[in-house]
């Protein structure tokens, strides 16, 4: 690793004289606080977001969930960078079983501690996203407490889900219907096969989003449209997905000859136009822009900093530096 002093030669060479005091004092509050990031995501991610609300017992809820068997969640973790998480459960549209819901958590686990990672694309098996919740699921465990737990459990997971260091896309084909409907509002993007639908049913349920979909929604969409989509119970198609923003790109369809592959291989090469470039790298960016989403600006402002220390004087950059000064 270059010394400060190298580094701080090369800089100044190229974008005039700080003073010294001031960028070693940057440096090293950076330095020292890039742990701190790391230590906050990492508390973060392990503590329940809404622990403190009416008594989230964890052991408690993962029984009750594990009782409501069926399906799975799938994780392919490629040397491409980019992973892939397949919601299967086809006999039921991919709804999500009690087992199912710790499955994902477990497989968010695994992503948060994948060091390697650039990308993830979420997708559903057999052509289809998710139908929401496993209604045998929801019958079952109606009452207010339990459902409760469930709602928190999910909340939790799709937080982390969306907090991951990883540039995360929603592949949706076929149907994404309520909680369906949330999951994709807990990735950065949402891409839309030609003739699939997104539809936030909650209110045909006499329910409204519980995971976190309907404070996601509104961040995406803006408030007024987020309202329309759920007192609509609107179903969005391709179409209104990229008008109201909230689809960022509708994928060829497969029965013409613009597809090249699947919609997953599509997904894919989207994907990479976001992902090339060295891990710590496309890490460091969904950090800085997780911080400016999520943050206060001063905490934002500060956190920015402390992550851009993490790829100052790094590899990649000490690279680009040397292929500049090679083109003079
Ligand atoms: C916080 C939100 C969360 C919650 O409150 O916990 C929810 O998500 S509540 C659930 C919200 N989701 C729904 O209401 C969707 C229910 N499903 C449908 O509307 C339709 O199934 C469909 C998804 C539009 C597909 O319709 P269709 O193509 O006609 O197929 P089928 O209806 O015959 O479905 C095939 C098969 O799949 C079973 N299925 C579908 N969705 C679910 C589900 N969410 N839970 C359990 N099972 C589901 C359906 O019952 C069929 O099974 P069989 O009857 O055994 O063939």
């Amino acid at each position: 690793m270059t010394s400060f002093l190298d580094h701080l030669s090369i800089y100044s060479r190229n974008s005039g004289r700080m003073r010294l005091c001031a960028v070693m004092r940057t440096f090293l509050k950076s330095r020292s606080r890039c742990g701190a990031w790391d230590r906050l995501l990492q508390k973060q991610s392990r503590a329940s977001i809404c622990s403190h609300v009416h008594s989230f017992n964890e052991a408690n809820i993962r029984e009750k969930l594990q009782a409501f068997p069926g399906g799975s969640i799938d994780l392919l973790k490629q040397d491409s960078g980019i992973a892939v998480l397949t919601i299967n459960n086809p006999s039921r549209m991919n709804a999500l079983s009690g087992s199912m819901m710790l499955d994902l958590e477990e497989k968010v686990t695994q992503l948060e501690n994948w060091t390697d990672g650039k990308g993830l694309i979420v997708c559903g098996a057999a052509e289809t996203f998710c139908s929401g919740s496993d209604l045998s699921a929801v019958r079952a465990i109606s009452n207010t407490q339990d459902g409760m737990m469930m709602c928190m459990f999910m909340q939790n997971t799709l937080t982390r889900l969306l907090r991951l260091p990883l540039i995360s896309v929603a592949l949706v084909e076929g149907k994404a219907l309520g909680g369906g409907a949330e999951f994709i509002t807990a990735c950065d993007f949402r891409l839309m096969a030609p003739d699939s639908v997104i539809q936030f049913v909650h209110k045909h349920m006499g329910l409204v989003p519980g995971w976190g979909g309907a404070a996601r929604l509104v961040r995406i969409v803006g408030a007024q449209k987020a309202l329309q989509l759920l007192a609509g119970a609107l179903k969005v198609n391709p179409t209104l997905g990229l008008q109201i923003g909230l689809v960022d790109e509708v994928l060829k369809d497969l029965h013409t000859d613009m597809a090249v592959g699947t919609t997953l291989k599509q997904a894919e090469q989207w994907l990479s136009n976001y992902v090339k470039g060295p891990v710590p790298v496309i890490q460091a960016v969904k950090k800085v822009v997780l911080s400016g989403r999520e943050l206060p600006l001063s905490e934002a402002l500060r956190t920015e900093m402390s992550v851009f220390g993490t790829v100052w004087g790094g590899p990649a950059n000490l690279q680009a530096l040397a292929n500049k000064s090679k083109h003079k």
